[in-house]
């Protein structure tokens, strides 16, 4: 069996490599003429997958180790007889902490607390559902808009309109979709932009074109009260420059990149592919992944649980990082092309990054000995509700 796989799938040997030869390209070189003999196609979303790129190539099975299928024609793929699967829930979590960056960094940057804030998330699935989840632990005020699942008659949902009228910050996780009754292409348009509440902060980790991009700039340049962080661009990897300058945090399409979120989207697709096989799927994640942790870091635990837990988050993760390698990037990139390979060079070259459980937070007094009281036990809780399980009154004297 022929696989041929995206250059930016970690672990690809070590998962496939007993069920046939592997060969690996860089994602957007991925065409027709390079699956003549593939049986196996797996990618990542650089890759637009028709049924017309598969046409006369043996391929019968198209992974993609990302969340987000809007890169695969479904429909045709399934018309064409052929298998497709996806890795739901992969990276959501780094999704989570990407959002979670950078609400502490605009809080920083306004001067107003985020966990005061009233949030809606739109879209409310792997992510978005993780999304609120940890909001509402630490106690943050959430709005949830999913008209598709309002629909199944569940409760607990606004609808967008409202939502943009009463949330403070308003943070989309989305699918891209182009047409039907919940298309999500420009869902934001001119028209709910000019209505963000005064001061509103707008995070899109989403995919580009669920915001208008042109619109928005439009908007930023009358609006200097928006604050706005964009993840995801429309007409990737060409960022329209003009827009990012006016963002608050600009990312090339790298909330999800955690290692973590990485290797689970190859495992999930392994197991797809070993049943689609017929075979059994002996390797395991917890085999092949780094098994350490990021390492301890102490904290003390007589101040205020809100320092702590953002003390914490930035130590695992700080979105300013990328923020800033994205912007040197944009500035000395000359021309069109440059911006581009910028851009994927960015994201091939991501560095490592754990998601929080892997943090062991230790919580000891000023004098190294484990935290007691009240404000011990809030740390702890606020810990575990941002995600680092592993937080834990410490004993400095060993
Ligand atoms: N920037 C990044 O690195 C990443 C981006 N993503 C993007 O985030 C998207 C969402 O991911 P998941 O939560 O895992 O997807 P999901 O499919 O689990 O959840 C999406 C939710 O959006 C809802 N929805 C659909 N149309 C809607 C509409 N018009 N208005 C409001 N809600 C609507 C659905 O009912 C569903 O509950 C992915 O499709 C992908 O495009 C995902 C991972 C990483
Ligand atoms: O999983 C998704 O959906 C995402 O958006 C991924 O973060 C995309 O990563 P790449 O596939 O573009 O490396």
């Amino acid at each position: 069996m022929h696989i041929v796989a995206d250059e930016n799938i970690p672990l690809v040997d070590a998962f496939f490599s007993d069920l046939g030869r592997i060969t690996r390209l860089p994602g957007r070189r991925i065409d027709g003429h390079a699956l003549q003999d593939a049986d196996v196609l797996l990618v990542r979303s650089v890759t637009p997958v028709a049924a017309a790129t598969l046409a006369g190539t043996p391929v019968r099975f198209v992974g993609t180790c990302t969340i987000g299928t809007d890169h695969l024609d479904l429909a045709g793929l399934a018309a064409a007889g052929i298998k497709t699967a996806s890795a739901p829930g992969c990276n959501a979590r780094g999704v989570v902490e990407y959002v979670l960056s950078c609400l502490l960094v605009l809080s920083e940057r306004t001067g107003r607390d985020w966990r005061k804030l009233t949030v809606g998330v739109v879209g409310v699935g792997e992510v978005g559902g993780r999304l609120v989840a940890t909001l509402e632990a630490l106690d943050v005020h959430v709005l949830r808009c999913d008209p598709p699942r309002a629909e199944q008659a569940e409760q607990g949902f606004v609808s967008l309109d409202e939502l943009i009228d009463q949330a403070d910050v308003i943070s989309l996780h989305v699918p891209l979709e182009v047409t039907g009754r919940h298309a999500t292409r420009h869902l934001l348009d001119t028209a709910r932009l000019d209505r963000l509440r005064p001061g509103a902060w707008l995070i899109n980790s989403s995919r580009g074109p669920v915001v208008d991009n042109l619109a928005l700039r439009q908007v930023l340049e009358a609006r200097g009260d928006l604050q706005v962080v964009l993840d995801v661009w429309e007409h990737e990897p060409d960022v329209d420059i003009d827009l990012a300058v006016r963002c608050v945090l600009a990312t090339p399409h790298i909330a999800g990149y955690s290692l973590d979120g990485k290797l689970r989207g190859t495992e999930q697709i392994y197991r797809e592919l070993c049943s689609f096989l017929g075979r059994s799927a002996d390797k395991t994640l917890a085999e092949l992944s780094p098994s350490q942790g990021v390492g301890t870091l102490l904290l003390d635990s007589a101040t205020p649980p809100e320092w702590v837990v953002a003390k914490a988050l930035r130590y695992v993760y700080d979105v300013r990082d990328d923020d800033a390698r994205f912007r040197s990037m944009l500035v000395a990139a000359t021309g069109v092309t440059q911006r581009k390979e910028g851009f994927d060079r960015l994201r091939k070259e991501y560095p490592l990054r754990r998601e929080c459980q892997w943090l062991a937070v230790g919580l000891a007094d000023a004098d190294g000995q484990p935290g007691t009281g009240t404000r011990t036990g809030q740390c702890e809780r606020m810990l575990k509700a941002a995600g680092f399980s592993g937080a834990r009154r410490h004993d400095l004297r060993g």
